[in-house]
């Protein structure tokens, strides 16, 4: 989990001590993480995140989900405790055993049925979908070089007044910062540029965990 530079460590604290905290399944999940894949549970959103994620889709009525980059299910599971018993995600990943873990505790917290796990590059699962608006909101959360395909092809597969969220969109500060020059960090740039230019959408980028990117597709 990465968070906002904005906040010092002690504020944050704070920050997350005044939010509900996560539902006992999210936190095994995530102790799981810790003790299982120590290098990697930084890719995981951060408590207050998740809680946002539910709240934004409880607030929007969402239904129907697309997330990319399942990881070990904990976004997933936050945004399937936001929506109804018959609402769906469609959450893509290239790592089957991560998916694995992911699906374990789905069942654990009684969502599972609302989740489907498509293993394979990203772009290939969007690009197979119909070309129709089919979600009420998208979570971008995998390979940052591959946001603004991604982008290109869940835009047109959001329903009017429907949600496109965007991680890591301030990339630990590293966006304004000229010497940090990876394929990750240039990647976030040029969706930044790319979402904000985009005319059917209107967005607001967010201090939320490592940038959250909140996009409104126009009516
Ligand atoms: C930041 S993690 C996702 C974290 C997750 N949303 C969470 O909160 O736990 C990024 C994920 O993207 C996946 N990924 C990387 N490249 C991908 C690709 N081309 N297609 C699909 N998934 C990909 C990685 O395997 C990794 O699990």
């Amino acid at each position: 989990m990465i968070t906002s530079e904005i906040f010092s460590p002690k504020l944050y604290e704070y920050l997350v001590e005044h939010s509900t905290p996560p539902a006992s399944v999210l936190q095994e999940l995530a102790a799981e993480n810790e003790r299982r894949h120590p290098d990697s549970v930084i890719m995981q959103i951060s408590p207050e995140q998740g809680r946002f994620m539910t709240l934004l889709a409880q607030l929007s009525h969402t239904r129907d989900i697309i997330e990319i980059g399942t990881f070990t299910g904990y976004s997933s599971l936050c945004l399937a405790l936001g929506i109804p018993d018959d609402g769906t995600i469609l959450t893509c990943d290239i790592n089957e055993e991560w998916a694995s873990m992911a699906r374990r505790y789905w069942e654990k917290a009684g969502v599972a049925h609302k989740i489907t796990s498509r293993i394979g590059p990203a772009v290939d699962t969007l690009r197979a979908l119909p070309r129709d608006p089919m979600f009420d909101m998208a979570f971008i959360d995998a390979d940052k070089q591959s946001y603004i395909d991604y982008w290109n092809e869940i835009v047109p597969r959001i329903r009017p007044g429907g949600l496109i969220l965007a991680d890591n969109t301030l990339y630990a500060g590293e966006v304004i910062d000229p010497t940090k020059t990876s394929d990750a960090v240039q990647g976030i740039r040029g969706f930044n540029d790319h979402a904000l230019a985009d005319e059917r959408v209107e967005l607001v980028l967010l201090s939320v965990g490592d940038g959250l990117t909140l996009a409104r597709k126009k009516n």
